[in-house]
Order: C-alpha cells, then structure tokens, then sequence
C-alpha cells in the first residue's frame, strides 16, 4: 500500500470573515492550485508544534490559538495524503508568501471561486459551515 503522507494545515482566519490562502508553486505537487499553508508533519513531532513551524516558514506567523477543524483523507493517485486541518484564530505576525509563493486574504464566501487540490472540498465546505 501507498504511504500517506501526514501533513498539518492551518485555515487562517483574521477575525473579519477572511482567510490567508497561498498559491502552491509550479514545481510542487498540485502546483499553481491554492492551499491553506502548511506542510508535512516530521517524525516525533506533534501536530501542533509542526502546524506552527510550517506556518512560520511558509508565512511567517506564529500560532496562538489554533482549534481541530476536520482532517481529510485523498488519494491522488501518485501520492496519498492525510490532511490534518487546524483553525488558526490567533497569530502573531503579518501573513505573506516567504517562499516566493503568491498570497491573498479572500472573504470566506469567495473562497469557492478559487481553484484547489481535490482534497480540499470538503475543507472549503467545513469553512464556510463557520459562517
Ligand atoms: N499545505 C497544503 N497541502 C495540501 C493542501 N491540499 C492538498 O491536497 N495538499 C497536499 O498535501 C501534501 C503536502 O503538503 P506540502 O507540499 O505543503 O508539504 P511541505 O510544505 O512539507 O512541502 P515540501 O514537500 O516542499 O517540503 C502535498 O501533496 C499537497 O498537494 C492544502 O490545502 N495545503
Ligand atoms: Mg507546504
């Protein structure tokens, strides 16, 4: 069987019904899709702790306070992923693209006129249940 790849993603929200989105790059696997930031979870760590690093190296925030939203599985084929799907609400920093990514706020009810993997559905569904 396929390994399925564990990764910790933060839907991040800023208090005024918009959420920080990113532009996965070209090279990447479902490149030039939008995502909620985030990225694999390593060995030994804990979700939380790997939502925070990855948060801070692809947008330069720090998690404050982070709720579990939904976690979904997919299988895409050439790779299987476990999405682990964190509420971020309280943060430190300015979010933007570290990564040479492109990033934008989009208001919750716009997020369904953005192109995502296909994983992400019912992530979008679950975000816009928040409203
Ligand atoms: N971060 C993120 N990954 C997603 C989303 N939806 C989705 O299918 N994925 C998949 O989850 C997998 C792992 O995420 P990632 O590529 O961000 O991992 P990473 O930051 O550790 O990157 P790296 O592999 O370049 O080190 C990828 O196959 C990606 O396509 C999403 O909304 N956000
Ligand atoms: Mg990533």
């Amino acid at each position: 069987m396929k390994k399925q790849v564990h990764v910790a993603v933060g839907v991040i929200e800023n208090g005024r019904g918009e959420i920080f989105v990113t532009k996965r790059l070209g090279h990447q696997h479902q490149g030039g899709k939008w995502e909620f930031p985030g990225g694999k979870v390593e060995e030994g760590e804990t979700l939380l702790h790997a939502l925070d690093r990855e948060l801070s190296e692809e947008i330069g925030i720090n998690v404050v306070a982070a709720e579990p939203l939904l976690l979904v599985e997919h299988d895409y084929g050439d790779k299987a992923v476990k999405l682990d799907v964190w509420l971020v609400r309280g943060f430190v920093g300015q979010p933007r693209g570290l990564e040479g990514q492109e990033g934008q706020w989009v208001a919750i009810k716009d997020l369904d006129t953005l192109e995502f993997p296909d994983a992400n559905g019912p992530i979008v569904e679950a975000v816009k249940a928040l409203q």
